[in-house]
């Protein structure tokens, strides 16, 4: 068959991928060779992957890592797929600021959907904590908080340096990101939405996203909701897990529980990430939410479990739900075949791992 038959049959997206840096490069070309399994079996769309050698190496040869017009080459594809930034020889406050960030922020990306559950064939750190015991998502606010950026140095070189780091929290930031987390929650069968905060303390900013929750839940009338402190809230998620289904919180807050999360469902390698613009005028960006594991990087032994979610709910996000839940079907059939890399007390590299679940994708999906 010709390119321009397929063509015609299939829908052809174009993916911009950023491996970046340390593991990213390994679990980001473990999940385009998934993809491109998943496509080839399901016949009904295809990728055209494009990718960017923006990371920390590139940065320090040539002084910087996106170039001047980078945000708005990314524009023009249909999603990102991205691996990790960071590497120990840049600060990494510059990294983060150079790539992932601006990139969130330039391309309306305000929600970050952080789902964990416990696989199949994946021991819980908690005890009797089976599949079904623990299944959350963790909806952050992607854009403002704590990560706004707002802030500044002065008298840096002296014993009187000072340095301000300004959370920003707007009405329209947070209304949005409730609604999305009310959405999300009304979707699932619990219909539970947990709120966390920290209005204890943090007297003006949470006080405000209190306020706003408040006013916001009138409007989902079949949603349950609670509120948990954020210290707190780490205790509820380790003792008593199935108590939470749908959880919102702060770009910081969220981006520790969720790796709490994670780890709770067996470890960091797993846990996937949804950067999302949900108006859709720009592309969204699906990533593993671990960063670069420098600890690890070039042994071939990352999990690309998170990567392969990632990519799933990249599909799902494309609108292919049934190839998104195939693809989490042959994961799981991998993970309870105990074909597992180390951190989840495997023996398996991450190109075996890779390989059986493009097997898994011919089974599950070809029948
Ligand atoms: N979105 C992004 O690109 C992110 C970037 N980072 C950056 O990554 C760099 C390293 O940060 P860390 O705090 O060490 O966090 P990390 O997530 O890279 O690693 C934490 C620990 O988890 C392990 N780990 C992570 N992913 C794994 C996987 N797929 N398989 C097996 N083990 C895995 C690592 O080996 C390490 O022991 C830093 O430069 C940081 O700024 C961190 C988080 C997110
Ligand atoms: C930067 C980071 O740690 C995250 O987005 O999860
Ligand atoms: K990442
Ligand atoms: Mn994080």
């Amino acid at each position: 068959m010709s390119p321009s038959t397929i063509r015609t049959k299939s829908r052809v997206f174009k993916i911009v991928t950023i491996p970046g840096d340390g593991i990213g490069v390994d679990i980001t070309e473990a999940a385009v060779a998934v993809l491109q399994k998943l496509a080839a079996v399901s016949g009904t769309f295809e990728f055209e992957f494009t990718e960017k050698d923006w990371s920390s190496k590139k940065y320090q040869e040539r002084g910087y890592y996106m170039p001047e017009d980078g945000l708005d080459q990314l524009k023009k594809f249909d999603a990102i797929y991205f691996g990790a930034v960071g590497w120990p020889d840049v600060p990494d406050h510059i990294s983060l600021w150079g790539l992932i960030l601006p990139i969130r922020n330039a391309l309306g990306q305000y929600v970050n959907v952080r789902p964990t559950r416990v696989l199949r064939g994946i021991t819980s750190p908690l005890k009797d904590c089976g599949p079904g015991d623990l299944d959350w998502v963790i909806v952050r606010e992607n854009s403002e908080g704590e990560y706004a950026g707002h802030g500044g140095t002065t008298h840096g070189a002296f014993s009187h340096a000072i340095a301000t780091e300004v959370s920003i929290f707007t009405r329209v930031g947070i209304e949005r990101i409730f609604r999305f987390a009310f959405e999300t929650a009304r979707s699932r069968p619990r219909k539970k939405l947990t709120m966390v905060t920290k209005s204890n303390a943090q007297r003006h900013g949470m006080v405000l996203w209190d306020k706003i929750f408040t006013e916001i839940t009138k409007e989902y009338p079949d949603v349950e909701t609670d509120k948990m402190l954020v210290d707190a809230m780490t205790v509820r998620m380790t003792l008593h897990p199935k108590t939470l289904d749908t959880i919102v919180a702060t770009n910081l807050h969220a981006d520790i529980l969720s790796d709490l999360a994670a780890a709770l469902s067996g470890s960091i390698g797993i846990a996937p990430s949804s950067n999302l613009d949900p108006t859709r005028e720009f592309p969204s960006m699906f990533e593993p939410i671990h960063g670069s594991a420098p600890d690890i990087a070039g042994k071939g032994i990352a999990n690309p479990i998170g990567a392969f979610w990632s990519a799933a709910e990249m599909v799902r996000w494309l609108g292919f739900t049934e190839a998104a839940d195939g693809l989490m079907a042959a994961i799981e059939n991998v993970t309870e075949a105990e074909i597992k890399t180390k951190d989840l007390a495997g023996a398996s590299d991450t190109k075996t791992v890779t390989e059986a679940v493009c097997k898994e994708i011919e089974k599950v999906l070809q029948k």
